[in-house]
């Protein structure tokens, strides 16, 4: 990898004259060979300055063949791979747009420390050393900044990792399972330094199977199924799109929710349990009508959606196919 070059990325003029801003990541109807096996087939999606993107699937979904083709180290078999405006492809070979990755089981030379590593990847992305050292103290990497990686625990090598991927403040940001090996405490850290990112326009994809983790923090996702797009959008459409409910219960249920000619439809045992479309009428009708004000909403965990939408819990990818 070689210093990144400034170039004239391609960005249009719309007829008002301002600036159109091409996605961050862009995939346009990608299919990629394994020689006779097909691991992506026909997946499009865009991922904009600011966005996080979580991508998810089973395992050999397609998740990290993804993750490559964006790089641009893999080519698409068909379709067209871009990152803000420009074939992946080319983006690899040039280095115009400075992408942070973190690969799925991060391994770098162990006889290196990890003081050395991040001065590495820092020369070659132009860091300067301010930011390599408050990298290494935030990390809580200092009292083993000297030390060889072979000494290094795996969360510790996995935060150095994520430190690697995050150095230079990059554009685009490609996570391959980032909390992996991580504590709770260094995978909120983790989650706290990507949304400073994407407040400074990064784009950010995390492929994971952590979903209550990176629940919180994304703004859509895209679930893959044996190298195809199952679904893709924020959780409430994909809650939307699923046939979960919603639920609303009470500290008090009142004789008011049981008897309102409206409610009535949706009440069993104890709670209101109705799909996204009728969330809007069930508040207003508690609120103006019934004047109750205390009351909890649950709306569907990703997880759930997640299982609901691949129409399955858990099988292996030998059962799906
Ligand atoms: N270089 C390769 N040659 C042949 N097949 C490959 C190659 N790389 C990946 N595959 C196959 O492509 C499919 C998708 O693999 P990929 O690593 O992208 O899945 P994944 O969703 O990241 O899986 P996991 O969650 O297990 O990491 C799998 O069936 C895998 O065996």
């Amino acid at each position: 990898m070689g210093q990144y070059t400034a170039v004239n990325l391609p960005f249009e003029h719309n007829n008002t004259g301002s600036v159109m801003v091409p996605p961050s990541i862009k995939l346009t109807d990608v299919s990629l060979q394994y020689n006779d096996f097909t691991a992506l087939n026909n997946v499009s999606f865009e991922v904009n300055a600011g966005q996080t993107m979580a991508l998810l699937g089973h395992n050999g979904a397609g998740k990290s063949s993804l993750i490559k083709v964006i790089l641009g180290l893999i080519s698409p078999t068909v379709g067209k791979a871009e990152v803000m405006g420009q074939s992946a492809y080319t983006n690899h070979q040039q280095n115009c747009v400075d992408i942070g990755y973190l690969p799925e089981d991060v391994s770098f030379y162990d006889k290196l420390s990890g003081r050395e590593v991040l001065s590495y990847f820092g020369a070659l992305k132009g860091v300067n050393q301010a930011r390599i050292e408050s990298l290494i103290e935030e990390f809580g990497l200092g009292y083993a900044q000297h030390r060889q990686l072979k000494t290094y625990s795996k969360g510790m090598k996995q935060r150095l990792g994520v430190a690697q991927a995050i150095l230079s403040e990059p554009k685009i940001l490609l996570l391959d399972e980032p909390t992996v090996g991580l504590d709770p405490q260094a995978s909120q850290f983790l989650y706290g330094k990507i949304n400073q990112l994407k407040q400074s326009g990064c784009a950010v994809v995390i492929s994971t199977h952590e979903l209550s983790l990176v629940e919180a923090h994304l703004d859509i996702a895209l679930i893959m199924a044996k190298g195809q797009r199952r679904a893709l959008g924020s959780c409430s459409e994909l809650s939307k799109a699923s046939a979960l409910k919603i639920t609303i219960g009470f500290s008090e249920l009142s004789e008011r929710v049981k008897t309102n000619a409206y409610l009535q439809q949706f009440y069993d045992q104890g709670l209101l349990q109705f799909s996204a479309m009728h969330k809007a009428d069930i508040i207003k009708h508690l609120v103006t009508q019934c004047q109750i004000f205390d009351f909890e909403i649950k709306q569907p965990r990703l997880e759930d959606i997640y299982h609901d939408l691949m129409g399955q819990s858990l099988r292996s990818p030998a059962e799906q196919s």
